[in-house]
């Protein structure tokens, strides 16, 4: 059965703590879009928010960060007690560094890739990476469409992490529900975030559990 990191982008933001709470018992992870409004149009959370939310909730925090220069936030994510940092093969010039970082930090490294970004182009990082995050619509905003041509590159990762014994899961991100999950996760996805899907609807923790099933 597959995993589920609810995305709080789509959160109450003025009763995070409530959200949370709603997703803790059948979710494996919270997961923290972090925004600069340069890598990407929007803005959202930061450190101060990961030290916030550390303390009110066991699950792991999987950071995914939509920023430039990613390497700047690295140790402040570390600190405020990140499990998991994603980085964006397209945000920095040294995703290998970025990866080292991140694993000197003390947390799982994760690699990113855009929609229009090949697993080709992280083929010499993903001996490094805990975890490879394939978006599924172009990073920015929630409630987009889950474009289906992304299964091709969860199949790739798969197929390649038997192939050289590499031992990171595979997430994706975007437009995930109880239908698009189906597919990815046959090709070999091992977690899904969900922003809209789980929290634009009063009951988030039956969308999680739907998501599971619907991989069973
Ligand atoms: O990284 C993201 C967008 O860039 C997100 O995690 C986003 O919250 C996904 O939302 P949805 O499940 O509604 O597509």
């Amino acid at each position: 059965m597959i995993k589920v990191a609810p995305s709080i982008l789509s959160a109450d933001y003025v009763n995070l703590e409530a959200s949370i709470k709603k997703i803790e018992h059948s979710a494996d992870a919270i997961h923290i879009d972090i925004m600069d409004g340069q890598f990407v149009p929007s803005i959202a959370y930061g450190p101060g928010w990961v030290k916030a939310i550390r303390p009110i909730t066991n699950l792991k925090l999987d950071i995914h960060m939509m920023v430039e220069n990613p390497e700047r936030f690295v140790k402040p994510l570390a600190d405020a007690g990140a499990d998991i940092i994603d980085v964006h093969k397209e945000a920095t010039p040294h995703i290998h560094r970025a990866l080292q970082m991140i694993h000197k930090a003390g947390c799982k490294a994760g690699v990113v890739i855009n929609p229009g970004t090949s697993v080709e182009s992280i083929r010499p990082v993903l001996y490094l990476a805990d975890q490879v995050l394939v978006m599924t619509v172009n990073p920015g905003f929630g409630g987009q469409k889950f474009i289906p041509e992304m299964v091709n590159k969860i199949q790739e990762l798969s197929d390649l992490r038997k192939k050289y014994g590499y031992k990171y899961d595979i997430e994706i991100d975007g437009g995930v529900n109880n239908h698009t999950v189906k597919s990815a996760y046959k090709a070999g996805t091992d977690v899904a975030v969900a922003g809209s899907f789980v929290f634009d609807n009063p009951d988030p923790a039956a969308q999680v559990r739907s998501i599971k099933q619907a991989t069973k």
